[in-house]
């Protein structure tokens, strides 16, 4: 039996504007986080893993079964939580368990009930009284009501404050204690992905642009912040992509030892999502091109071992 939660290989979606094609792995018992910048196709990833936008070509699995044909035994193993998609206005708290338990025989409506009282949530007020932090609460307290053993949530800590941020992240924590569960969650927040995810895509104008795990993110990943001159001069044998900005040159490297060894006094800020996110972005399609070549062996390397 296979241990991937998802798969996605080279599956594509033609907009007019816009092309999507992802090759990615959410493997069970871990967290992967999928980053980009609004509108780079995160959101229409997961409506093709969800079945919900039928890929032009290439293929996708969810839990073993084909993403374009996903019987309802597996759908009913999946908890989503899509930011598009909302609860109808009208119906409350109260209205939305019973729905939920038609469809999902392993609903836990004191569970579902015990979490919303948690988080503050009222079961006899209508969805269209929700504020937007309230609404992404409900949807992923919800989405893991059903006890699934894959949870995709699209942006789930959006507008939400500080401290309800915190109890979310935990209940998905405690969530993964479960052996065999698996997450696939986006969001525009560093911290919450740094903290939470094993691991990560980064997703840039439809392409995955990177695969890596938060460990190495940490231990290896920086960006050396250069002056002209120096980035004239600069070894670029472990230089992923590089940017102009805020008048300087921010060159982002997987050695960050490398450089501190052989470019001693150059600037160099420790790797995080959000300047990974920047800079790979911002490099122009001509200047990370040929990196990207290289990052989709080292992730199929990685697949593969
Ligand atoms: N049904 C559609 N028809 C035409 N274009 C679409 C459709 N759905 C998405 N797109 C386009 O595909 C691109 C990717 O959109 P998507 O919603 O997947 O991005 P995203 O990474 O989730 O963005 P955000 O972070 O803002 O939620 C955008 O340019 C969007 O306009």
């Amino acid at each position: 039996m296979s241990d991937d939660a998802i798969t996605l290989d080279h599956a594509t979606k033609r907009y007019a504007d816009f092309t999507l094609d992802v090759t990615m792995r959410v493997p069970k018992d871990r967290i992967t986080a999928l980053v980009g910048v609004n509108g780079s196709g995160k959101t229409t990833t997961f409506r093709i893993i969800l079945g919900l936008a039928e890929p032009d070509t290439g293929s996708g699995t969810l839990l073993g079964a084909d993403v374009t044909r996903l019987p309802n035994a597996v759908k009913r193993r999946v908890g989503s939580a899509l930011a598009e998609a909302s609860f109808d206005a009208v119906f409350t708290g109260g209205d939305i368990i019973k729905q939920q338990a038609v469809f999902y025989p392993a609903f836990d409506a004191t569970l579902c009930r015990g979490l919303l009282e948690r988080f503050g949530l009222p079961t006899d007020r209508p969805m269209g009284d929700f504020s937007t932090g309230m609404a992404a609460k409900f949807r992923t307290i919800v989405a893991m009501a059903h006890r699934p053993e894959v949870l995709i949530l699209d942006e789930p800590t959006a507008g939400l404050d500080v401290v309800a941020r915190g109890e979310l992240l935990d209940l998905l924590r405690a969530y993964m204690e479960t052996p065999g569960h698996s997450i696939l969650i986006s969001s525009h927040n560093a911290k919450d992905i740094e903290s939470l995810c094993d691991d990560f895509y980064l997703i840039d104008r439809g392409r995955i642009r990177l695969h890596e795990t938060i460990d190495r993110l940490r231990d290896d990943y920086a960006t050396l912040i250069l002056t002209d001159a120096q980035a004239a001069s600069l070894d670029r044998s472990h230089i992923l992509a590089n940017v102009r900005m805020h008048g300087a040159v921010h060159a982002l490297t997987d050695e960050r030892r490398y450089y501190e060894e052989n470019m001693p006094g150059v600037q160099i800020a420790r790797g995080d999502i959000d300047g990974l996110i920047a800079v790979m972005t911002m490099a122009g399609e001509s200047e990370h091109a040929p990196t990207a070549q290289k990052i989709d062996e080292a992730t199929r390397e990685r697949s593969l071992s």
